[in-house]
């Protein structure tokens, strides 16, 4: 039986809004697919035996952004941003643009996202590829490498921090890097833990869904020097990006701002090229 999230013996935390919607909704595709395709039919995916793209020596390269640019067709704050969009072709260009990893929403219900657009995004380029979706079991981990992904996000508002390190080593042990994401001081102290590689310090409040790059800028020098640091959420301005490298962030995820436009690639190429000349 799936473990109801009120139970204090659960491995989730219990946020309340779209968060538990959102929780008690993936637990159930999460036992549907673990019926319909299974472990074992995962482990013998061609794509599961590789070696995982770096997020560290993408990050850290000095000809690339620093920019994780997101796939992101709808979300629960803006409703659809831009469905229609092509994954190839537009993570693509995100990378021909200088992107240092990609992100693809695989959520469909309320993200819009799907496995299959991770899978597109993956067969195009040869960077790291995030899964960006609410990591509650150790299958979808397994399912992330099988189809393709690099860098799996754990999500400390969702999960305590004992299910955070179960998770971390698993996707360690497979190759993967993975990305801790919080929101505030109490979650980056109680959840952060040494297989983790990055922390990303979300600046929308997933709660109310208030965006403040501020969050970043509090929280930046709490985090430990041995791990990557990405300001993720409701970044428009090359600005913000420089200051944000001043205080020593390393990256930056990126999706609305792109994906709002028509030509989500254009508008990443276009961004990059005002970072590089400092416009
Ligand atoms: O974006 C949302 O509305 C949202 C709601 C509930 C949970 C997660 C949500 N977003 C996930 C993200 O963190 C963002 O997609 C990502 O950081 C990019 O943010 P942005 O550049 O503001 O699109």
């Amino acid at each position: 039986m799936l473990p109801h999230i009120s139970d204090p013996s659960s491995p989730f935390k219990q946020p309340g809004g779209i968060l538990d919607e959102i929780v008690a909704n993936k637990l159930i595709e999460i036992k549907e697919a673990r019926l319909k395709v299974g472990v074992s039919r995962l482990e013998e995916s061609e794509l599961f035996d590789r070696k995982c793209y770096s997020l560290r020596q993408s990050l850290l390269a000095p000809e690339r952004t620093g920019i994780i640019a997101e796939f992101k067709r709808a979300s629960p704050s803006k409703g659809i941003i831009n469905d229609q969009a092509d994954a190839a072709g537009v993570t693509r260009q995100y990378a021909d643009a200088g992107a240092s990893a990609i992100s693809v929403l695989t959520d469909r219900e309320f993200f819009g996202g799907s496995i299959k657009d991770l899978i597109e995004a993956r067969s195009v380029n040869n960077i790291p590829v995030l899964r960006k979706d609410f990591i509650l079991d150790e299958y979808q981990i397994i399912e992330a490498k099988a189809i393709g992904a690099d860098i799996i996000l754990l999500i400390a508002s969702v999960l305590k921090p004992h299910t955070i390190a179960r998770f971390a080593q698993l996707a360690k042990s497979l190759g993967l890097n993975t990305l801790l994401e919080v929101h505030k001081l109490s979650e980056l102290e109680e959840s952060i833990c040494a297989d983790l590689d990055a922390i990303g310090v979300n600046n929308r409040n997933l709660s109310d869904f208030s965006v403040s790059v501020q969050h970043s800028f509090d929280l930046v020098e709490k985090i430990p020097g041995n791990f990557l640091k990405i300001s993720e959420s409701g970044i428009s301005k090359t600005e913000t990006i420089l200051e944000l490298k001043d205080a020593g962030f390393n990256g930056f995820l990126i999706g609305e701002n792109f994906m709002k436009e028509a030509d989500p690639g254009a508008a990443m190429q276009e961004f990059s090229s005002r970072l590089k000349t400092g416009r």
